[in-house]
């Protein structure tokens, strides 16, 4: 593996041998988070000339070959007195040297988890890498997600077969949730002699991605493991943003403008959108965000409530009176305590992967909104929008069109140069290698005390919900003196009573 020697480095800090990141502290101050490399244990690989050399497309790149000190800055916003300090990632692209040959490359592609704008155009773009730049031709497509490791056939690609997908939605390979079965999977690697496993899904699959590596590298395999990131919920820390994500927030936008001229139409109308977001509520604040038509949005961050000074009923009448009209966007993840409170019913499960399954939001918000305002003898007309799987299940957009493109030929040429272990994305505009771990050890969330969500706050003047654990107390608290009141009026006793009237 090739040492930063020349960047002045001071010695490399060995993680534990089996981790994915590789901290390297420089003579600067500076450190590099660099991914595992497949000369870490296999250290005599011979190398190879990047074909790509004698590419007539590339031949006008002025400095077409990635060196081994390039990097890429996890911040960007530094302290003038001290820019050289932080973290850096190692920058993707091309290497002069590769650790394969070409003839002997036999790659495969997988999708995991849920749908994405843009994974036709992924599968597509690896498929034309592998093939035009490197001249691979044993492709295949692993059918229907990590289970179908073991449970299925391959599908060869080539780019006739691949040719036109990213104008369709979905998965030409199929997905699921489940079935990551370590060893299974390691064994269909090794039956079927693939030397690069290219994993395509978010948080859970890329934290698949990493096991499989850990094992393949624990039986001295050498095949790349190479993960691009998946999300249209944006959950994925460190990369700037995930391909799909302006896809889905502009088919967000339909649902939302729809909902304002439903709205507008009616008296006392309130047009709800529930949104996706199961932790994290991006597509909600950044639809809202840009649509200027929406009057409330919730996301799974700000927990809120609807009684009282501050609390969504009040303002939701507040605004009708204002305008006649209201728009809420709710991202699914948001208000889940407030219902299983209201419910006294538990959440509602995990799924396959063992993500929470949710309770439906919007239908029960909308309900809620109902009995308030009939309670009071007050007209509300709510046309409730779910474009849930619409926003995700549709194909991606010119611009996530070329940055999918982007994540598959930096994942290409990462393996081609040996990486593995690692993911692949944007970080401050720049395409990097950046350890799994890295990217999976939190979810990212949006995070309510930076300028976006204030700049939303300031759009919609909606409530800021701060008073959150103080109502929910003051809620708590005068539900259980009612209780008791009741008991003591019935002779009862929280359930001693039998015990205490005896
Ligand atoms: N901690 C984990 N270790 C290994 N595999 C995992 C882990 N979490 C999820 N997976 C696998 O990754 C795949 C996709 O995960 P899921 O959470 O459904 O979607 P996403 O990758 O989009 O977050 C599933 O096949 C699941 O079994
Ligand atoms: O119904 P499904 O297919 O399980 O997907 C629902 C979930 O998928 C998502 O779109 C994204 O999930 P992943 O990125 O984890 O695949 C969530 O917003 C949503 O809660
Ligand atoms: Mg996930």
């Amino acid at each position: 593996m090739p040492s930063n020697a020349e960047a002045g480095a001071s010695g490399s800090i060995p993680a534990d041998n089996l981790k994915s990141s590789k901290i390297e502290r420089m003579a600067s101050g500076a450190i590099l988070e660099d991914v595992p490399h497949l000369t870490d244990w296999l250290p005599t690989l011979q190398t190879y000339a990047n074909p790509l050399k004698h590419n007539p497309s590339y031949s006008t790149v002025k400095q077409y070959f990635i060196e081994e000190d390039d990097v890429v800055a996890k911040d960007i916003v530094v302290k003038i007195s001290n820019p050289w300090d932080g973290v850096y990632f190692r920058r993707s692209g091309p290497r002069e040297k590769i650790y394969f040959d070409t003839k002997e490359v036999r790659a495969c592609i997988v999708t995991c988890g849920g749908l994405c704008p843009g994974l036709n155009t992924v599968i597509r773009e690896i498929v034309c890498a592998l093939w035009t730049q490197y001249g691979v031709r044993d492709i295949f497509g692993i059918v229907g997600g990590y289970k179908g490791f073991y449970s299925r056939n391959t599908i060869r690609l080539d780019p006739k077969i691949v040719n036109d997908i990213h104008k369709r939605g979905g998965t030409i390979l199929g997905t699921s949730r489940g079935g990551h079965d370590t060893s299974k999977i390691v064994s269909s690697i090794e039956d079927r002699s693939i030397n690069q496993v290219y994993i395509i899904g978010g948080d859970g699959t890329q934290k698949g991605a990493n096991v499989i590596h850990k094992e393949l590298r624990r039986h001295g395999m050498k095949v790349a493991v190479a993960g691009i990131p998946k999300t249209i919920d944006n959950d994925i820390e460190i990369i700037d943003k995930s391909f799909g994500f302006d896809t889905a927030v502009e088919e967000a936008q339909r649902a939302i403008n729809a909902a304002h001229t439903e709205a507008e139409s009616f008296e006392n109308g309130v047009g709800f959108v529930k949104i996706m977001g199961r932790n994290s509520g991006y597509i909600a604040m950044y639809a809202t965000l840009a649509s200027r038509d929406v009057d409330c949005c919730l996301i799974p961050e700000v927990p809120f409530y609807l009684e009282g000074g501050g609390g969504l009923y009040d303002f939701v009448c507040r605004r009708l009176k204002e305008n006649g009209h209201a728009v809420i966007v709710v991202a699914e993840g948001a208000g889940q305590e407030l219902m299983t409170d209201s419910l006294g019913s538990s959440n509602g499960g995990i799924d396959a992967s063992g993500n929470r399954l949710l309770l439906d939001i919007g239908l029960w918000l909308c309900q809620k909104l109902k009995d308030h305002f009939s309670a009071r003898k007050e007209i509300i007309n709510i046309k409730y929008i779910d474009p849930t799987y619409m926003i995700r299940a549709i194909p991606s957009n010119a611009a996530d069109n070329v940055y999918s493109t982007l994540l598959a030929h930096s994942a290409v040429h990462g393996a081609m140069a040996g990486y593995c272990g690692f993911t692949v994305g944007p970080v401050n505009g720049r395409h990097a290698y950046i350890p799994i771990d890295r990217v999976t050890e939190k979810q990212r969330r949006v995070n309510t005390s930076d300028r976006m969500w204030a700049r939303l706050l300031s759009s919609t003047n909606q409530p800021d919900f701060l008073q959150y654990k103080n109502v929910m107390e003051a809620k708590r608290k005068k539900e259980n003196s009612q209780l008791a009141e009741s008991s003591h009026e019935h002779g009862t006793n929280n359930g001693n009573s039998q015990n205490d009237s005896s």
